[in-house]
């Protein structure tokens, strides 16, 4: 479970109070006293460009800030929109107007400063109170005023601080909305603490940019601090290139030791293929380090592999895990790279890279093939066919290398289309499965990538789309993870858990399904890298935690699975009062708990709508005769076109072995806590004799069955006592003798009659007079079909248009461990089958 985080949201929550109070000054005060914000490890978030491009996108970042961050919390920005590029723009007219010896400012080049500080202008007017607009447009003049002198003078040796200017101002412009209306917030210029020790790689000087760094972050503050520009150790202003940002703000998280850095975007996630190309990719919701970093190598649009450079340190205990998420669409779970089990370890991807090229040497094999490949670090390299697959960029380079070795080289061009998963190098399983794919795509060579996760094969043209989909498909086609979360392990919660390691290992519906979460109603344990089957009960006494609600359902909205099902093993009609939520994530639910299922009409009619109009699907066939199939019978008969007109039959196992098996010779009183033994009866017996549980159960049938009807138009009659009805479950079991007598009687009466007692459920409808339906004691003759059955036995009678004369029956075990057990893993099973057909499908924004 995670912490709770005091959000600037819950800070404003209790600010508006404190406000009318007068004490706002307090409550901050309070907050950082009590220290509670150094609880939590620093969040880094990071808004690229686009995310900051208008307006309206900026009040949108100020409401993830609100909704995401705590103070003393770390924000990183782009430059808005396409201010960088209008920058190098304005820069390159001014390189073309020296090349071309103009000796007077072009109208081009003014009119592109005037454009780029109208724009600004006006983005600070939009979002700003009138006083702090007149201080950001002042402030704005004075860079262009400061810009126009640049590169009016050297502007080579200006550069980086004429490109700065965007991150400058975006900068400024979220500082001083996030201190108008959500918290104070202090912005800095990179400039003033990240120092890079060489520019060509952007190395950074780690020690002395944490120490500056440290000084200039003010404690309380939300620090807004510029991405993309640093400088260098004698204090020029350097960039950190392509993505730099990106880069910035994984080198401030390493810096501060950040729990998280959250990348926001215009994409929500990384997927397997890019999906602007193919619509069957499915979203990797974790990714681990070394995947991330081989995919962003690999040509992956979203990632970067020098952004992962600063997160990922073998020697270091501390991990920051990155997420990326879209701020177009921030309630849309991203993806979260970082350290992952083996469920994570389990994706596959699919790349691919264009124009590159393939080069043969003879020196590419053996010694000096190592020295090669260290300075070039290729795509892919054979050192024993002597090639390796470069970047055009790089051409020029390595023949100049070559040269210096006096070995000739040969060039061709080539793409590249590969498969990234967890040492898929090493899987002849995996390796065989993309080969198979590749077919017609005639690969030159396939080779396996240094680090072994990916398998690489070498394409003689562009790599297409429909191989791109092709190749996708084959080897992702089964990809599918299924969270299964069990809440209550009692009685049956137990035994299903005892049953789950055999069914995962025999049932092929299963292959995907991880158990990551068990619950009682006090604790949970949650593992996203999945729960030992073998031994979930130690692990859960071992390691659970305490939880609340809202923790709960918390983590039940940042799942990382396709599709997760809650079982609900629990009696509680709490629980149950959790469904209406749990579908509106789109999670499953099946339940052997009858709450929900025979809840008020309005409330029953909610819960099918929601689970409808999120795909979450909802079963529950051991609400009712553990697991005799009566509700897929039901189920289908409707579905088949039939209508059902009359239910009867016995249908407690508890009651039917209760009554079955008194015959007098032992008190009713020891017979019940017998039943209660062996673990048929309710958790509360009094559910069971009270005839309320086979009132819920005639309900969820009928309901089945197409009527609308409630628990209350169900005449019951109560077995319990007026005088034991309202006593806690233990006093009920230490006065149980006292149900006796009744039933002493009730037996002597029938049996003198030559008939028995029976606990018996009736619904009928008809047309002219409507439904009616009881569940009642019944004296029945002793050849009646419902008088003779094994102890514990249900039976069901359905009376339909097709079976009008001649019932249909159902008949078997209804209640005990085993049967409900077994029930639960029929549902699962089912509900697995059905996912499986589930289409991959995934909505791109302007695409479906
Ligand atoms: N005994 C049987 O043959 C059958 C039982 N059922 C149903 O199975 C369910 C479980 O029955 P038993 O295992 O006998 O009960 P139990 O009392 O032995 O176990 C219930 C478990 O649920 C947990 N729990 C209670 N409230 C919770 C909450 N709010 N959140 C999370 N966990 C909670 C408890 O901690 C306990 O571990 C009941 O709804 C019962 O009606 C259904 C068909 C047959
Ligand atoms: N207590 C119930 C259990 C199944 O729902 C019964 O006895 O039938």
């Amino acid at each position: 479970m995670t912490q709770e985080n005091i959000t600037l949201n819950k800070i404003n929550e209790h600010k508006s109070v404190l406000r009318q109070e007068g004490a706002e000054h307090e409550l901050v005060a309070d907050f950082i006293s009590e220290n509670k914000l150094a609880k939590h490890a620093i969040q880094v978030h990071k808004f690229g460009g686009s995310s900051l491009a208008t307006g309206k996108c900026i009040k949108r970042v100020v409401e993830i800030i609100r909704k995401n961050c705590q103070l003393n919390d770390i924000i990183v920005v782009s430059a808005n929109g396409k201010n960088t590029d209008s920058l190098f723009a304005i820069y390159s007219l001014v390189e073309q107007s020296i090349t071309a010896q103009a000796t007077q400012t072009s109208d081009e080049l003014t009119q592109a400063i005037t454009d780029l500080a109208e724009k600004q202008a006006q983005l600070i007017t939009e979002v700003l109170n009138a006083n702090n607009t007149k201080q950001l447009l002042q402030l704005l003049s004075k860079d262009i005023a400061q810009l126009t002198s640049w590169l009016a003078g050297d502007i080579v040796q200006h550069h980086n601080d004429i490109l700065a200017f965007g991150e400058v101002w975006s900068a400024r412009l979220l500082s001083a909305i996030l201190n108008e209306q959500v918290c104070p917030s202090n912005n800095i210029d990179a400039r003033d603490f990240l120092v890079i020790d060489n520019e060509q790689n952007c190395a950074v000087d780690t020690a002395i940019s944490a120490v500056q760094l440290r000084q200039r972050r003010q404690f309380g503050k939300l620090a807004v601090i510029t991405g993309y520009i640093s400088k260098d150790a004698r204090g020029n202003s350097c960039t950190l290139g392509r993505n730099g940002s990106d880069y910035s703000a994984t080198i401030i998280a390493a810096l501060v030791a950040a729990g998280n850095v959250t990348l926001w975007t215009d994409v929500d996630g990384i997927y397997s293929a890019d999906p602007r190309v193919v619509p069957n990719a499915r979203k990797l919701h974790r990714l681990p380090n070394g995947i991330a970093k081989e995919l962003g190598r690999l040509g992956n649009p979203v990632l970067h592999a020098k952004t992962l450079l600063p997160l990922i340190n073998p020697q270091s205990e501390h991990h920051t895990h990155l997420h990326v998420a879209s701020s177009f669409d921030p309630d849309v779970i991203g993806t979260e790279i970082g350290k992952f089990g083996q469920i994570a370890k389990q994706e596959l991807s699919v790349t691919y890279l264009n124009d590159l090229l393939l080069a043969q040497s003879v020196s590419f094999i053996g010694e000096t093939g190592a020295k090669a490949h260290a300075e070039f670090s290729p795509i892919c390299m054979d050192d024993e066919k002597g090639f390796m697959v470069i970047t055009q960029t790089q051409q020029k380079a390595l023949s100049q290398w070559l040269a210096s070795h006096d070995v000739e080289v040969s060039f061709k061009p080539v793409a590249i289309i590969a498969t990234v998963g967890h040492r898929v190098a090493e899987r002849g399983d995996i390796k065989a499965r993309f080969k198979r794919s590749l077919k017609t795509a005639k690969p030159l060579n396939i080779v396996g990538s240094d680090n072994r996760h990916s398998v690489i094969a070498i394409l003689p043209e562009a790599c297409s789309i429909e191989l791109l989909n092709t190749v996708h498909h084959e080897m992702t086609k089964d990809a599918r993870h299924i969270g299964l979360v069990v809440v209550g392990m009692g009685n049956i919660g137990q035994r299903f858990l005892e049953l789950l390691p055999a069914q995962l290992n025999k049932v092929y519906a299963l292959e995907n399904l991880h158990l990551v979460g068990l619950l009682s109603s006090k604790k949970a344990l949650i593992n996203n890298d999945g729960i030992d089957v073998n031994q979930a009960t130690s692990l859960f006494v071992q390691d659970a935690q305490t939880y609340d609600t809202e923790q709960l359902i918390s983590w039940l909205s940042h799942h990382p699975y396709d599709d997760l099902i809650v079982v609900d093993i629990t009696p509680s009609e709490d629980f149950s009062l959790l469904y209406e939520q749990i579908f509106a994530l789109g999670i499953h639910v099946i339940g052997a708990n009858k709450w929900a299922a025979s809840s008020s009409t309005e409330h029953y009619n909610n819960l099918v709508n929601t689970a409808d109009s999120h795909n979450s699907l909802w079963l529950g066939n051991t609400t009712v005769g553990a697991g005799l199939p009566i509700n897929y019978a039901i189920d289908d008969l409707r579905q088949s076109g039939d209508s059902i007109s009359e239910l009867s039959g016995i249908f407690s196992g508890t009651l039917s072995w209760l009554f079955e098996t008194f015959d007098g010779s032992s008190k009713f009183s020891e017979l019940l806590l017998n039943a209660l033994a062996q673990g048929i009866t309710e958790p509360d017996p009094r559910e069971d004799l009270s005839g309320r549980d086979v009132q819920r159960k005639l309900l969820i049938l009928a309901r089945k069955a197409g009527f609308e009807l409630a628990l209350e138009d169900i005449d019951c009659q109560n077995l319990v006592p007026e005088a034991l009805q309202s006593l806690s479950t233990s006093e009920f079991l230490a006065r149980v003798d006292e149900l006796d007598d009744y039933f002493a009687t009730a037996l002597t009466e029938a049996n003198s009659k030559g008939a028995c007692i029976r606990y018996v459920a009736r619904f009928k409808y008809n047309e002219t007079t409507g439904i009616s339906a009881k569940v009642s004691l019944e004296v029945l003759p002793q050849s009646d079909a419902f008088a003779n059955l094994t102890p514990c036995d249900n039976i069901f009678q359905i009376n339909s248009l097709w079976y009008k004369d001649n019932p249909l029956i159902i008949r078997g075990p209804g209640a005990g461990r085993d049967v409900t057990a077994g029930g639960l893993h029929s549902d699962l099973v089912n509900i697995c089958q059905q996912l499986a057909h589930k289409k991959n499908q995934v909505k791109i924004k302007g695409m479906n």
